[in-house]
């Protein structure tokens, strides 16, 4: 099935697990190595229970160095290919370049997740070019400033706000509205109580009218609220956002943990689906 039909067939979110290809996220760096075991990541995400993997190959932390679009392609697209032939398995790729979009979406990918929400040259007509599913999610600001000082005068209302306007502009150069998914961006350019307060207002995004993407696994924010320093280490406080997210309609949850979230998305879907008893 499609993305949109599984969307649509879905009783609780679609779990979306992470899996990077930056060198830098395995210990011995070398690139044969990483696209070995970027395949077993994926293949233990998909056992464990993973929807759709969400295949990346620049790091947006703040700070975190350019990656050259040569550098991209060269990370994402063997583990695409590789992806595609190997298991039976929705794909998204992480990317603001337009030469990654091109590539992948020639490949067989489902969906373009685009922090930046196709706003660098030539990323808006390279995904309406390839008639994809895009997700569009609010940054304040770029990565490596964006968490310096972040103000709002109604973080939930701008967040909407802006997303609708760029979701108009999207449908504007001819992506069709069913293929936009909108995500409110947590981490990106908010404080911890700009977040919280976006995750308890979600619902309030559903009346853009288009299905709902959230990524808080292991970020700051999880951390903040847990005093849980190593990243790796927030993955009950992460399971807890993702439910918190599903319970207020969410339609995919990105996460590091899959087997975490996908054994907490059905408790989400016993309680969600109990609508006509
Ligand atoms: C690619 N991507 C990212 S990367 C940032 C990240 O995971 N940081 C992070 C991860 C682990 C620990 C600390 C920080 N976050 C989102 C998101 O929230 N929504 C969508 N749609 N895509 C996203």
């Amino acid at each position: 099935m499609s993305l949109l039909q599984r969307l649509s067939a879905a009783q609780s979110p679609l779990v979306m697990g992470i899996l990077n290809t930056t060198p830098d996220s395995f210990s011995d760096g070398g690139r044969h190595n990483s696209f070995d075991a970027a395949l077993r990541h994926a293949e233990r995400m998909l056992a464990e229970g993973a929807h759709i993997i969400d295949v990346g190959g620049e790091s947006t932390r703040p700070g975190a160095p350019d990656v050259s679009v040569a550098e991209e392609l060269d990370r994402v697209v063997p583990v695409v290919e590789g992806l595609r032939s190997r298991f039976d398995t929705l794909i998204s790729v992480d990317t603001s370049a337009p030469e990654v979009m091109v590539a992948t979406a020639s490949l067989g990918i489902d969906l373009i997740n685009d922090v930046r929400s196709l706003t660098r040259p030539g990323a808006l007509a390279a995904a309406v070019a390839s008639g994809l599913p895009v997700c569009i999610m609010h940054m304040q600001g770029e990565p490596r400033s964006m968490q310096q000082n972040p103000e709002y005068q109604d973080v939930v209302a701008e967040v909407a706000q802006w997303l609708k306007i760029r979701a108009d502009e999207c449908m504007a150069a001819g992506i069709k509205r069913e293929h936009l998914l909108i995500d409110p961006g947590f981490g990106f350019g908010k404080t911890a109580a700009h977040n919280y307060r976006l995750l308890n207002e979600l619902a309030s995004l559903q009346k853009l009218g288009m299905p709902l993407l959230t990524g808080l696994s292991r970020k700051r924010m999880i951390g903040d609220a847990t005093g849980i320093g190593v990243a790796a280490d927030r993955v009950n406080g992460s399971v807890a956002g993702a439910v918190i997210c599903a319970m207020k309609g969410a339609a995919i949850v990105r996460v590091h943990d899959v087997r975490e979230t996908a054994e907490a998305m059905k408790v989400v879907a016993a309680t969600l689906g109990e609508q006509h008893v």
